[in-house]
């Protein structure tokens, strides 16, 4: 028997049970075959301040991986968000299911222009607060988190106007309805939106097999693609960064912004025909280049 290591929110459970369907078909195993393990993250635990501030996405990771090495599970589902762009030797990502809609969901109003000016806008996440502010800079970011529907229910209680959320999370919660979404010209995701991980033991080369067989080559080369922007950014989870990497006629392009935190500045790549994730380091280079010192800085460069 296997057993899968998740966080306990609803979107993990649904993701978890999503990867536990594929591997059963994939494998013809009996349903008694992988056993859900829910585990709770300091993440999960402390709901009152941003991400950022209280240690960043190690925080949906450690307790995971600390099982994950114990043996208490043999593998672990994340949303590929929410990993750690630098991971331990002793951990492999080893496969992605097929990436969901990539794009951002806005909620409490049909579309940003509609937005009364003033508005306050949920986020706690300095990328989607750094790209409202540029395009709306009258309009107001305060503090916003939880998970999906608790996020929904305190915009339909008041405490803010709008949020945005990944439509991704709302197909697979079942809730498609919810939200308009906005456009990738006007909203980049956030690198690796939309995209479901299993991570295991790197030693552990049967469970690494058996994994594999339900990964999504595509969606690995452009998530890929997107963690090595990130890493050649130095970015972590403080970084008002966008990226998108998608195959267009067979060929990798890679779409990117940085962003000061305030919205005052933007800068942006778009590169077709990458020979594959490693190239996306050009890319970094090129924003960080056009980047004025004041962002450089931001980025720790
Ligand atoms: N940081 C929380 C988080 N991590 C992954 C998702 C959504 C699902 C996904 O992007 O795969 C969300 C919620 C959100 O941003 O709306």
């Amino acid at each position: 028997m296997l057993r899968l290591g998740t966080r306990g929110s609803p979107l993990a459970l649904v993701q978890a049970n999503l990867v536990r369907d594929a591997l059963l078909a994939a494998h013809g195993l009996a349903p008694d075959g992988i056993e859900i393990v829910p585990i709770r993250t300091t993440g999960d635990r402390v709901q009152d301040r941003p991400l950022a501030e209280i240690g960043g996405k190690a925080l949906w990771t450690k307790e995971l991986d600390r099982a994950l090495l114990a043996g208490e599970i043999d593998f672990a589902v994340h949303s590929m968000k929410d990993v750690e762009t630098i991971r331990p030797d002793s951990i492999a990502i080893a496969a992605m299911l097929p990436r969901e809609d990539v794009r951002d969901r806005l909620i409490g109003a049909d579309s940003i222009a509609a937005l009364a000016h003033g508005a306050r806008i949920g986020t706690s996440s300095p990328r989607r607060a750094a790209q409202i502010r540029r395009i709306r800079p009258d309009l107001a970011i305060v503090p916003l988190r939880g998970n999906v529907d608790t996020r929904i229910a305190k915009v339909a209680a008041g405490e803010a106007d709008a949020t945005l959320l990944a439509a991704a999370g709302l197909e697979r919660l079942g809730r498609p309805e919810v939200g308009a979404t906005i456009p990738l010209d006007m909203m980049l995701p956030a690198p690796s939106q939309g995209a479901v991980g299993i991570e295991t033991r790197a030693g552990d080369q049967a469970t690494r097999e058996l994994l594999a067989a339900i990964g999504d080559r595509a969606t690995e080369t452009c998530v890929l693609t997107e963690r090595a922007l990130l890493a050649a950014l130095a970015a972590d989870c403080h970084s008002p960064v966008a990226a998108l990497a998608t195959i267009e006629d067979g060929q990798l392009r890679l779409r990117a912004e940085l962003l000061a935190s305030d919205g005052s500045e933007h800068v942006a790549a778009d590169r077709a025909g990458l020979s594959g994730p490693d190239a996306a380091g050009e890319a970094a280079r090129e924003l960080l280049a056009a980047a004025s010192p004041a962002l450089r800085a931001l980025f720790g460069h």
